[in-house]
């Protein structure tokens, strides 16, 4: 079976408050972003990984897609697999790229095998892999709260606005991110700031972590102007970066940036 696990884009992002379990609670809205990696898993006489693509740092057995395997194996007399991986998307970005990987993973066991496990069972299982993986069992707009894995439908449809994404080769790690943001009350309603038109977003619809890690790396704030320079309608960090996105609604398809060569670039619609 191949699928193709998808990436994210945060809209939005408060840090709202320290939780016990030393996590922070957060308010955001996710959405599927279509930059993809690619997935295969077959059965198999014994279980292996094979990567290609975007070398991904750490131990091949603490891959994400080995670790959803080894979750459901625990629960379900699951055969060995041979499972592939194709790396696209970059790693240390906020997109989530790792988390969808792990998500699909268990969507896909559950296809091959017959599990029968519906969404809300494969959420669960999903949020013991990390906080961002439960969004890719749904894949589809949500308001996110709590760790960021409980969430609300929202009314937002932005499925073929222009969006061009940056990433400029700086992983930052997500639990380093966190540490550098101090909780405070979200600086607007969220939901109630994207159902307004998405022109005055630029105004009302921000990114704690934006805030916080953009002295350190300015250059987040320069992809951030020269996206707003080239007609972007609202541009802003992904999660805990470093991706920048730009949405462009009205346009076919994003314009053309003169950016470093070594930066990886995503340009498409949502
Ligand atoms: C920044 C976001 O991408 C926004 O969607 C997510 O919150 C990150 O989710 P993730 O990469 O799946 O993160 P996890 O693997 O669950 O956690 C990595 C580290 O981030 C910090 N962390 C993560 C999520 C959260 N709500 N509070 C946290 O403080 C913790 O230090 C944790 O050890
Ligand atoms: N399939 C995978 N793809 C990417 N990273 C993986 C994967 N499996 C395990 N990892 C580990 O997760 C780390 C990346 O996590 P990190 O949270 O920084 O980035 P991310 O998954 O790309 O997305 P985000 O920045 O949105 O959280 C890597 O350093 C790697 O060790």
């Amino acid at each position: 079976m191949l699928v193709f696990p998808n990436a994210k884009l945060n809209l939005g992002l408060y840090i709202t408050g320290q939780r016990p379990d030393g996590f922070r609670n957060l308010e955001s809205v996710f959405l599927p972003l279509p930059w993809t990696d690619a997935l295969e898993v077959l059965p198999a006489t014994e279980t292996t990984l094979s990567l290609t693509g975007i070398p991904i740092p750490g131990e091949p057995t603490t891959n994400l897609c080995l670790r959803a395997y080894e979750l459901l194996k625990a629960d379900f007399n699951l055969p060995p697999v041979q499972l592939h991986l194709h790396k696209v998307v970059p790693i240390g970005a906020g997109l989530g790229g790792g988390s969808g990987d792990a998500a699909f993973a268990l969507r896909a066991l559950n296809d091959l095998f017959g599990l029968g496990l519906p969404p809300e069972t494969l959420e669960t299982y999903a949020r013991r892999l990390g906080s961002d993986c439960a969004f890719f069992i749904r894949n589809k707009p949500v308001f996110a709260y709590e760790k960021g894995d409980v969430f609300e439908d929202i009314p937002l449809n932005l499925t073929g606005t222009a969006c061009k994404v940056i990433y400029p080769g700086l992983h930052i790690s997500t639990a380093e991110a966190y540490s550098c943001v101090s909780p405070r009350a979200p600086r607007h309603d969220l939901r109630a700031a994207l159902a307004r038109p998405l022109e005055t977003w630029r105004d009302t619809v921000s990114n704690d972590f934006e805030d916080a890690l953009t002295p350190y790396y300015p250059v987040l704030g320069e992809i951030k102007e020269q996206l707003y320079a080239a007609g972007a309608t609202y541009a802003s960090l992904s999660g805990s970066g470093s991706a920048v996105y730009g949405l462009f609604p009205g346009l076919e398809q994003p314009p053309a940036l003169e950016l470093p060569a070594a930066y990886q670039v995503w340009n498409g619609r949502l």
